[in-house]
Formats: structure tokens, sequence, C-alpha cells
């Protein structure tokens, strides 16, 4: 007889920055009644609490335990998602490019991508997880039986968080945004340790010009029908 017990499903959304993980995974975790990690928040996280602590983002020692000691904590608050960094609330710091540059450099470091990788197995609980990030698929949960790729134009995701920013107050340049995304794929996808790549079997899903409910369907539409 087997006595083993089935680990709960996941569906990991990987892709560039700008390409709807965040947003499509929300939404349907939402609709399955899913868990959802953001891991990108916890290299977030890191980056942030290095800035706060004087931490040199060219000491490598220094950030791996800077990775150990920050507690990073989600909380949700009405249709949004709140992150707590040492216990304050730091959701729109985590948010800003500066915050994502750090978190890029940061998650370089194969030490710290070693790090958090028992705390992004974790979220992994029934009656299922959505993960999002670069290497959900690649590295965190391999054996998920639902991959997805996400990706869009470099110019339709600038676009995109040129106006995600805009909408928050926050001062930005199309083309500046552009070069931060550019610069940012290419050290994402070219660093030695869980580059950015879709897994093997993961399914891709341009979403240039294609609105977020219909991505959410498409999505939808890879898993066995829940009723959700
Ligand atoms: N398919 C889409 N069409 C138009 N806008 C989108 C689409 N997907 C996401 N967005 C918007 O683009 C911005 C960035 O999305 P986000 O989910 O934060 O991307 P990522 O997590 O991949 O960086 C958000 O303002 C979101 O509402
Ligand atoms: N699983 C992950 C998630 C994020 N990262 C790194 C690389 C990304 O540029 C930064 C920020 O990731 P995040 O998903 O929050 O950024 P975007 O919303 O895609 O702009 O962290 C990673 O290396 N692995």
């Amino acid at each position: 007889m087997n006595t083993t017990t089935d680990p709960a499903p996941v569906l990991t959304i990987d892709g560039p920055s700008g390409s709807g993980k965040g947003t499509i995974s929300r939404l349907v975790a939402r609709r399955l009644g899913w868990h959802y990690l953001d891991s990108g928040a916890l290299y977030r996280a890191v980056g942030v609490a290095a800035g706060w602590g004087d931490i040199d983002l060219a000491d490598p020692a220094a950030l791996v335990r800077c990775t150990f000691d920050t507690e990073v904590s989600f909380r949700e608050q009405g249709e949004d998602l709140h992150v707590l960094v040492n216990g304050s609330d730091a959701t729109l710091e985590l948010r800003t490019e500066t915050a994502g540059a750090a978190a890029s450099a940061i998650a370089a470091i194969p030490e710290v991508r070693a790090a958090l990788k028992d705390r992004q197995r974790a979220f992994r609980q029934p009656p299922g997880l959505v993960a999002d990030g670069r290497d959900m698929g690649t590295v965190i949960f391999p054996d998920a039986p639902y991959k997805v790729f996400l990706t869009a134009s470099a110019e339709e995701r600038a676009e995109r968080r040129y106006n995600q920013l805009k909408d928050k107050g926050v001062s930005v340049t199309l083309a500046g945004l552009l070069r931060e995304i550019l610069a940012r794929d290419a050290r994402d996808a070219s660093r030695a340790v869980a580059p950015l790549r879709p897994a093997d079997d993961a399914v891709r899903i341009d979403t240039t010009g294609i609105g977020i409910d219909e991505v959410v369907e498409r999505v939808l539409a890879l898993l066995p029908a829940t009723g959700a």
C-alpha cells in the first residue's frame, strides 16, 4: 500500500520583468483558492534590508549574512498584498526600480539563492501554490505539474511599468525604464546560477497585446477544470 501523500500541486509562473507574473499569479491563485508566493519580493526584501544596513552590494559575504538576518512576511489587506521586512511595511519601497536592481544584483550570488530555497519551498501547502519568479519551474519546484513562462516585448513591458509607477505617483521616464528593464533582463538571463529561462516543460505565453483577463483564462485552461 502506498502511504505517502502527494505534495500539494504547484503552478509556476516565470518570466522577465513586466511580463505580468505578479498580476496573473495573484488573480489565478485567487480563482483557484491556492496560496501565492512572490519570490521576487524575497530578493527585493534582502536588497532593501541591505540598503537600510548600509551594506555594500559588492560585498557578497555581508549580503549572505543579511539574507539570513532578514525576516520577510506577507499580509493580505483587502486586494493588496503587503510585505513586511523585519517587521516594517516595505511594500512601496520594494516596488521601486532601485529595489529591483538591487534584488537582481543580489540574486546572482549563489549562497543567497541557496539561503532562500527552503523558505520558498515552505509555501507549498494544500490546496496548492501559484509561485511567481525567475526559477520557480527550473530550480525551486522542478516537479511542478503546471508551468508557465510569460513574455512580452521589452517596449510593452516598459510601458506597463511606466503606467504602474505613474499611477503610484513615482516619477520615471519611459526611456529610462526601458534601459533598466533591458539591463535587468540581461543580468538575470546571463547569471551562472538559476538564470532566467523557461523550463523545458513550461508553456510559453507571449502577452504582447493581450489583456490581463485573457492571459488569466489561458493559464487557467492549462489546469484541470476545478469549477473556479
Ligand atoms: N497582459 C497584460 N496586459 C496589460 N497590462 C498588463 C498585463 N499583465 C500585467 N499588466 C500590467 O503591467 C504591470 C506590471 O505587471 P506585473 O504583474 O507587476 O509584472 P511582473 O510581476 O512580471 O514584473 C502592472 O501594472 C499590470 O497591471
Ligand atoms: N525567483 C526569482 C525572483 C526574482 N529574482 C531576482 C531577479 C529580478 O530581477 C529581481 C526582482 O524580481 P521581481 O520578480 O520582483 O521583479 P519584476 O516584478 O519581474 O520586475 O529578483 C530571482 O533571481 N529569482
